[in-house]
């Protein structure tokens, strides 16, 4: 059967003569870039009336359905004028792109094309490989380990490695990493001052947002925190708008969306399409996974990539699908989704019966113009091939790890990270009374329980109380310091690993705008602990002493949640790994065992445990000295028996140096061990 040739409408595109060998470049295995000057992209001289043709589809509102939408009474009409001034018309083409994991196909030699102003929508079952297409398209997969990569990938005409053209394009993933009390202006306000060079003023930063907003229609709740599961905020359908705002916001010339519609209702995923509609038609080229479309908003998409078990089942216009498949025995039936008659199709029928449409199959390669001298279009492996340079990227090394390049300052990101975490906790009002009301009431119960207990000149004075007491106020720092870094850190990190893939920070600032919010709660916390315990109890050492020995050891303890809540995949497996870290140290502070009945092979962990030299350390401050001696004779306390008591527990009163080393040195460890568990999560953030 003869497929016919439909016209693009919207796209600036133009037949090439000559298309050169593609295969050697761009590829996606681990062969380096090293095409020629010449030959790759056919120049073509109709430039000036392709940009005209741009503006004019750049600056019409984008109409979502025809005469059959309904959807369009309501007059959502979203705009991207300002955005097409700034982003280059792009087209993304791709060539026999196969996927192996683990031995098994998973893309079996796809090729496709999105060309600019081009929105095209990838279906297909679960399973089909759409994620893993737009993921190996995005940059996001290499060739490394189990996987095995291959193909050609072209952006306007230009054989590229998508790797290394990973930071140019921006990616929408299917969860809403949001901040969850930044708000929407604030979301994108953040990702603006952060992304964009600093060359770009203030005042055109808060215009680029504040067009952003108008154009995704997210002006009126401007100043409602984004929210989460704890926090009241959007709803789904503006959470995704801010999701799209925060990548519109360096204007990207190709933009990928991981099921942009999921969970939310037919309109809310209507009036997203719709804003990628008009996205598409500023010039950038938008490919988009999606599953079950209703009609409505299927009909707005120019183009569909239908996969099935690693293959295309159908790639060409929407408007001709029942024409298509018609013509290929498999008719479809009277008002019906075109989207559900192929999906239906795709699960229903065996591989081998599956039909192969393919539009795009035997037209000539259409490529974007390119004009010498005028880099409007060009991409850098472009230029890089046109003057003759070899680029050699290997693959699974895109640039963006290797330096953490970012456009913005250190001093920057640090500022506007602190500034962001301070304003987590005096909006998280929730977590703020929990917090601090937790630690009060707790530490009322303690100092009840124990109340006098430290009164060495009592007559009834116990050092098992004293002790009992010390222990019970330094391990309840230590649970106080953890248990919410390991509520919130696997919560957050989606977060972190979107903005520290997209480039928005790098490491270093993130780790140290934690720490010194940690290092303010940690501060206050403590001394609340002390202040309510300390006369109630009747401790006898140096008041800041205790404060400052339970600061330091709830900083270490939070590290060891940073680092299992940085490895553990969700909340649920953080709680479940924290006994791993939190139970034996219990058992080598010698309150149950002493530690040389401990088997020699388990003593080294002893070294680890940051109770132990919290505890030694208060226990210096409360029995060290004379602070034993009563003056009550007829008290039972005694400076022997506390010196006594010390060097049964294994603290030497001289180490007082060493045992802040140690906690110093815990920290670092776990701090540096979370940074690289969560960097190297970054390196493989695929979704
Ligand atoms: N890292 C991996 N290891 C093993 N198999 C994988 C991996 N990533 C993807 N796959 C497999 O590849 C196939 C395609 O997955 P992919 O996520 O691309 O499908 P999909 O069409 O996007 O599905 P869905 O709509 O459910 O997201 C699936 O069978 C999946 O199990």
């Amino acid at each position: 059967m003869a497929l016919q040739d439909h016209g693009e409408s919207t796209r600036a595109t133009v037949d090439v003569e000559e298309v050169g060998p593609a295969s050697a470049n761009g590829s996606l295995g681990d062969g380096p870039e090293n095409g020629s000057a010449n030959g790759d992209v056919k120049k073509v001289d109709e430039q000036a009336q392709v940009q005209q043709d741009q503006q004019e589809v750049a600056t019409t509102p984008a109409k979502s359905g025809g005469e059959k939408d309904f959807y369009g009474e309501l007059e959502f009409t979203p705009n991207f004028a300002a955005l097409a001034k700034s982003s280059k018309p792009t087209s993304l083409e791709w060539e026999d792109v196969y996927l192996q994991i683990k031995g098994r196909d998973i893309l079996k030699r796809i090729s496709g094309k999105v060309g600019s102003h081009e929105l095209m929508a990838l279906i297909g079952a679960s399973g089909a490989g759409k994620s893993s297409l737009m993921n190996v398209l995005a940059g996001r997969i290499s060739g490394t380990g189990k996987k095995v990569v291959s193909g050609n990938v072209y952006v306007n005409g230009a054989p590229v490695n998508p790797i290394r053209y990973r930071k140019n394009v921006a990616y929408v993933l299917q969860e809403d990493a949001l901040f969850a009390t930044a708000t929407a202006r604030e979301a994108l306000e953040f990702s603006a001052k952060l992304r964009l060079p600093n060359t770009v003023s203030a005042e055109e930063r808060k215009q680029i947002v504040d067009e952003l907003m108008v154009s995704l229609g997210i002006d009126h709740v401007a100043n409602t925190m984004c929210g989460s599961e704890m926090v009241r905020g959007l709803s789904g359908g503006e959470k995704k708008r801010v999701s799209i705002g925060i990548e519109l916001v360096t204007s990207p010339s190709i933009l990928f969306l991981d099921e942009p519609t999921s969970g939310l209702d037919s309109y809310s995923s209507w009036k997203v399409v719709s804003i990628l509609k008009a996205l598409s038609r500023s010039g950038c080229a938008v490919l988009c996974t999606i599953h079950q479309p209703s009609s409505e908003t299927f009909s707005i998409f120019d183009k569909v990539m239908a996969l099935a078990h690693g293959n295309i089942i159908y790639n060409g216009q929407v408007a001709t699908i029942p024409e298509n498949f018609s013509n290929h025995g498999f008719p479809l039936p009277p008002n019906t989704n075109p989207a559900d008659f192929i999906l239906l199709l795709a699960q229903t029928k065996k591989e081998n019966d599956l039909p192969r449409i393919n539009e795009e199959a035997g037209k000539a390669s259409n490529v974007e113009i390119m004009v010498e001298g005028s880099n409007n279009n060009e991409t850098d492996d472009a230029l890089a091939k046109r003057q003759g340079s070899s680029i050699q990227v290997p693959a699974g090394h895109g640039e963006l790890f290797d330096g953490e390049r970012t456009a913005s300052s250190v001093w920057t990101q640090l500022s506007e990270l602190t500034k962001r975490e301070l304003r987590n906790i005096v909006r998280d009002k929730g977590a703020l009374i929990g917090r601090f009301g937790i630690t009060a009431f707790l530490n009322i119960l303690f100092a009840l329980i124990f109340l006098g207990s430290a009164d060495i000149n009592d007559e009834g004075y116990e050092l098992r109380g004293h002790f009992g007491a010390l222990t019970n106020m330094f391990i309840g720092a230590m649970f106080g310091a953890s248990q919410p870094v390991l509520l919130t850190l696997p919560m957050e990190r989606v977060t972190f690993l979107r903005e520290y893939s997209t480039g928005s920070y790098r490491s270093t600032p993130y780790f140290l705008s934690k720490v010194a919010i940690e290092c303010i709660l940690y501060f206050l916390t403590s001394l609340l602990v002390v202040i309510i315990e300390y006369w109630l109890v009747d401790y006898q050492g140096n008041f800041f002493a205790l404060v400052g020995e339970l600061f330091m050891l709830s900083l270490v303890s939070a590290s060891y949640a940073f680092f299992a809540g940085s490895l553990a995949p969700d909340v649920k497996s953080a709680q479940e790994i924290a006994p791993l870290v939190f139970v034996p140290q219990l058992l080598f502070t010698g309150l149950f065992v002493s530690v040389d009945q401990i088997p020699v092979f388990l003593r080294w962990a002893q070294w680890l445990c940051s109770l132990t030299y919290g505890l030694n350390l208060g226990m210096i401050t409360e029995f060290g000295g004379n602070r034993c001696e009563p003056s009550n004779p007829n008290s039972p306390s005694s400076v022997i028996a506390c010196q006594m008591f010390l060097e049964e527990m294994n603290v030497e009163t001289d180490m007082v140096g060493f045992y802040i080393g140690m906690q110093v040195a815990i920290f670092a460890l776990f701090r540096i061990g979370a940074l690289f568990a969560l960097v190297w999560k970054a390196r493989n953030f695929t979704s």
